[in-house]
């Protein structure tokens, strides 16, 4: 197909760009340049991309994150990118509250899905976990809970400072979020939901997170469920990782089981979110679930794998199922051959990384065309 071709019959679709901080920069122009190469490859698609200087750099510069139409400006795309937000020299919680928490209240983007498999030439860290154990996918709640941002501080700074962080739970998003959590459990084949709780020990928000978990579980009979406390839940997915499938929890809980999951199938720089308004009334947001790792920003080797895998799951959203699974292919192709970043054992940085995935597509996705 010509390229002119490619024009005329191809969908544009608008996405935002948010690279943030640190490693955010490096892997949001490493799945920039592999979702330019999978739209040019395929043909069936285009991206328009709109990228967006909003970091904590600018903020020490201009004062603020976004500007006060940003979450109009926003709403305006078909999709948001997101790399990550957040520098040690302004406080995390003023970072995360300018920029990416805002986003997924403002545009409704009330769940977040984390999905964890060990890719193809990785391994997990625990020693006889295959590959075939580990296969979840993680409902977070993302619109409430612990991350109310509800609470306040008096007394401040004197020997009685007083501070409260306020959980909030309501009945309406409670019911959306198990429903989505159930009607994913039921798109698999091993249809299995474990809601995880913390009931015991908080005895008002938690316990009416159970019953709405049951009365929801009456509306599909047909997927198995149990029910897990959070600190013995971290002990099962250690210890059995085979016994879980989809795991449904709070905003707090699913953040940190996340990370765990993201470490026991190899790397957290392997893992993915969506953060997902399904009514689609609001874009979506994709990011991968780490943070601007401060740690090795700057040095070329952030593992981009986390991101392309967020890229082929707004590939997916944008309702293009055949090339995210043709671009999952790819990167396990290229994990696969051994070319990996240090997290996962390997030798490589992320330009070669990204590099490899592009001619990857190239060849593989380009020869079905
Ligand atoms: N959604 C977001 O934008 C998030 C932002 N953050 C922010 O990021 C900053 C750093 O947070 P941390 O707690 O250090 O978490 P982090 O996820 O940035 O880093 C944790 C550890 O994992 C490593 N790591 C993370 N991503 C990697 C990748 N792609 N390749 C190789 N290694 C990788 C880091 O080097 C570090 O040792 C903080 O300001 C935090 O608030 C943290 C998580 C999510
Ligand atoms: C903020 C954070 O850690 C997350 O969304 O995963
Ligand atoms: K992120
Ligand atoms: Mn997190």
């Amino acid at each position: 197909m010509s390229p002119s071709a490619i024009h005329s019959t191809s969908k544009v679709h608008t996405i935002a760009c948010i690279p943030g901080d640190g490693i955010g920069v490096d892997i949001t122009e490493a799945a920039v340049q592999v979702l330019q190469k999978l739209s040019q490859t395929l043909g069936a698609f285009e991206f328009d991309f709109t990228t967006f200087d909003w970091s904590s750099e600018k903020y020490k510069e201009r004062g603020w994150y976004m500007p006060e139409d940003g979450l109009e400006q926003l709403k305006k795309f078909d999709a948001i990118y997101f790399g990550a937000v957040g520098w040690p020299d302004v406080p995390d919680h003023i970072s995360l509250w300018s920029l990416i928490l805002p986003i997924r209240k403002a545009l409704s983007q009330y769940v977040n899905v984390r999905p964890t498999r060990i890719l193809r030439g990785t391994e997990s860290p625990l020693m006889k976990c295959s590959r075939s154990d580990l296969d979840w996918i993680i409902i977070r709640e993302n619109s409430e809970g612990e991350y109310s941002g509800q609470g306040g501080t008096t007394h401040e700074n004197t020997p009685f400072a007083t501070a409260t962080e306020v959980s909030i739970f309501t009945q309406p998003a409670i019911e959306r979020i198990m429903r989505f959590a159930f009607e994913t459990a039921k798109s698999r084949p091993r249809k299995k939901l474990t809601m995880v709780t913390k009931s015991n020990a908080q005895r008002h928000g938690m316990v009416l997170w159970d019953k709405v978990f049951y009365q929801i579980k009456e509306e599909y009979p047909d997927v198995e469920t149990d029910k897990m406390l959070v600190d013995a839940m971290t002990v099962r997915m250690v210890l059995h990782p085979q016994s879980l499938d989809t795991i449904v929890a709070t905003n707090l809980h699913a953040d940190i089981l996340s990370d765990l999951a993201a470490a026991l199938s190899g790397s957290i720089g392997i893992a993915p979110s969506s953060n997902l308004d399904p009514t689609r009334k609001n874009p979506s947001m994709f990011e991968p679930i780490h943070g601007s790792a401060p740690d090795i920003a700057g040095k070329g080797i952030a593992n981009p794998v986390g991101a392309f895998w967020s890229a082929a799951e707004m590939v997916r959203w944008l309702g293009y199922g055949e090339a995210a699974d043709g671009l999952m292919e790819c990167i396990e192709n290229v994990t696969g051959a051994g070319i990996k970043t240090k997290d996962l054992g390997g030798f490589e940085g992320t330009k070669r990384v990204t590099d490899a995935v592009c001619a990857e597509i190239e060849k593989t996705l380009g020869q079905k065309q």
